[in-house]
């Protein structure tokens, strides 16, 4: 028997606007996901924030339809159980100064609903596995900018996900955390599925199953890295054939456009 294929996202023709706007964000997007690492890479304003903030409940879907781990997001009501399994850190997240970083990703755990006994030993093995071991009593307020992601990060993983939805996870972190982060994502990608906004091509490369490409809302792209990269055209911009590809797929886009 073949083996059972779990759905963790389907998008149908997802369609979404900010209010008082003339025209959707998000524009017929679809997406059907079983698992692995997927990278949305796109321009400033492309849309990746709005469509991860609509995968986790906080924009309100427009048009189409949207089930994430068999929850249908276009219902009303809370998702205490559908949120309970997905771990998300947007681009700027919200934190409380004065909290140290074992309390900061206590407090996720604790809105997460892990059972009390839990979240301690949950937020020291979070910390751990973001390199934060040394700076647990440290005030969030004053980690550096990297570090204080990462304690994002701990709090995104705390409660072990089904779904870790990342927002420019790595913007800001030297290049040792990059590159600890990719060896984080790995480890843990056997067990869940990740989806991630990048602008930094090679933790694109070196981290993702599946590239999308997303353009004015638009999903322009769906494939592998090496598939992008055989969408290069000739004379196409960019130091990389991951680069080209990309940039040729937009360039492509914009040509249809005009
Ligand atoms: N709250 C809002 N109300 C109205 N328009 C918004 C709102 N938030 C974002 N937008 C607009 O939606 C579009 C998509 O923005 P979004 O932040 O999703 O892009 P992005 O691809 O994440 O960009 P970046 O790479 O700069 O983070 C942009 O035109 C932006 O101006």
């Amino acid at each position: 028997m073949p083996p059972l294929v779990v759905v963790v996202l389907s998008a149908k023709d997802l369609t979404v606007q900010y209010n008082g706007t003339s025209s959707p964000q998000i524009q017929n997007f679809n997406l059907e996901l079983d698992g692995g690492v997927v990278a949305i890479v796109g321009r400033n304003g492309a849309g990746k924030s709005t469509l991860l903030r609509t995968l986790v409940g906080i924009q309100k879907v427009g048009a189409g339809t949207l089930e994430v781990l068999g929850t249908d997001l276009r219902s009303a009501g809370p998702k205490y159980d559908l949120l309970s399994r997905i771990g998300f850190l947007p681009q700027d997240f919200g934190y409380v100064p004065s909290f140290t970083v074992e309390e900061f990703v206590m407090y996720g755990a604790w809105l997460k609903r892990l059972p009390r006994k839990h979240i301690p030993i949950a937020a020291r093995d979070a910390i751990e596995q973001v390199g934060l071991g040394s700076a647990c009593n440290t005030r969030v307020g004053k980690l550096s900018g990297g570090m204080r992601r990462r304690a994002g990060i701990a709090q995104a993983i705390v409660h072990s996900p089904d779904l870790l939805i990342l927002d420019e996870p790595t913007s800001g972190l030297d290049p040792e955390q990059r590159i600890s982060f990719r060896e984080l994502i790995r480890s843990i990608q056997a067990e869940r599925c990740v989806i991630l906004s990048s602008h930094l091509i090679e933790d694109v490369r070196a981290l993702a199953s599946r590239v999308l490409v997303l353009d004015a809302g638009k999903n322009l792209f769906d494939g592998t890295v090496p598939e992008l990269e055989g969408q290069e055209l000739p004379n196409a911009p960019g130091d990389s054939a991951l680069e080209r590809g990309y940039t040729s797929v937009i360039a492509g886009n914009r040509a249809a456009d005009q």
